[in-house]
């Protein structure tokens, strides 16, 4: 497998290491912001290659070299100082999804797979899957929200976390939509303290980002699962943001068999169904906007 990874910070660095550890990914594709941090990031990928023996080839590559690649994942994130106290994702919108176009004017065509990582991711994967022609855009988010939802729930209910079913779905933000109703602890339907969840969901990204500067390993993971589930590899369940019938771009439990997927979305009680008509408003909202604009 071939990967081309666009964006080499935070982000791109952990699934950077992740990819040359992970056993199937044979060559890994750089590009960035500038030669210097692309150039950073091979070299220190490098060095870990030769120290764990991992045989993948890593090098960096302009974005238009990465054509023939299986999967792309695209962490770009232009400069921008987000002062934002809510809606915090969205404020990237103005600084990013310039970049997104430009990168989906590269990928013209594309028929491999495209990771979108770049925040606001839902409305990123959908600027870059329109404007590109890719059919195989998968945000990620959700993945990292679910996860989020079943390690808090589980302390606030002090149980295994294996023992907790549920998802997070809808927008990677604000709008997100914690699926109380069809919640498990134990296969037994759980009693969703909604609200310390959705705090503690806020506050999981704020603690990462004011002790170790950005989230990272989180999101990595969300991306090898999307690559793997997406490429075949590994069938399952993975929580990604992908086209939904009106256009818009939402996160939803997607079952993988042999790479093909099914939606495979939660049944909702009538207060999730309105969070999430309310997540597609607003979602459909920004990016009829945004596409007048850029
Ligand atoms: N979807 C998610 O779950 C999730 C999670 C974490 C971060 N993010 C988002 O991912 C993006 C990246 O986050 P990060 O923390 O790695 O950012 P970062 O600032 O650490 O790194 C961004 C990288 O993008 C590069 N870059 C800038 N402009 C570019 C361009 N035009 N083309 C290619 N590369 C370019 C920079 O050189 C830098 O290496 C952000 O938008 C962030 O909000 C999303």
């Amino acid at each position: 497998m071939r990967i081309g990874l666009v964006g080499a910070g935070a982000v791109g660095q952990s699934v950077g290491a992740l990819l040359v550890e992970s056993g199937w990914c044979r060559e890994l594709l750089v590009a960035s912001g500038s030669e210097v941090s692309a150039c950073g990031l091979v070299t220190d990928l490098e060095d870990l290659t030769q120290i764990t023996g991992s045989p993948v080839r890593v090098t960096v590559a302009a974005p238009q070299a990465m054509g023939a690649c299986d999967a792309l994942v695209l962490s770009p994130r232009a400069r921008f100082a987000n002062t934002a106290r809510a809606d915090v994702r969205m404020a990237g919108l103005a600084a990013n999804a310039p970049v997104i176009a430009a990168l989906a004017r590269e990928f013209t065509g594309y028929t491999g797979v495209a990771v979108m990582v770049t925040n606001p991711v839902d409305i990123c994967a959908r600027l870059f899957a329109e404007r590109s022609g890719c059919t195989r855009v998968l945000g990620i988010g959700s993945a990292t929200d679910t996860a989020r939802y079943r390690l808090t729930l589980a302390r606030l209910l002090r149980v295994p976390v294996g023992a907790v079913r549920g998802h997070v779905i809808g927008e990677h933000g604000d709008a997100a939509v914690i699926c109380a109703s069809t919640t498990t602890v134990h296969g037994d339907p759980a009693a969703v303290p909604v609200q310390r969840v959705r705090d503690e969901l806020a506050a999981r990204p704020r603690r990462i980002s004011d002790g170790i500067g950005r989230t990272r390993s989180g999101p990595a993971g969300a991306v090898l699962a999307a690559l793997v589930h997406a490429l075949g590899l590994v069938d399952g369940v993975t929580e990604l943001s992908v086209r939904q019938e009106e256009g818009v771009y939402l996160g939803v439990p997607v079952q993988y068999t042999a790479g093909t997927p099914s939606l495979c979305p939660p049944p909702l009680d009538p207060s999730e169904t309105a969070q999430l008509n309310a997540a597609t408003e607003k979602l459909h909202h920004v990016y009829a906007q945004l596409n007048e604009e850029i």
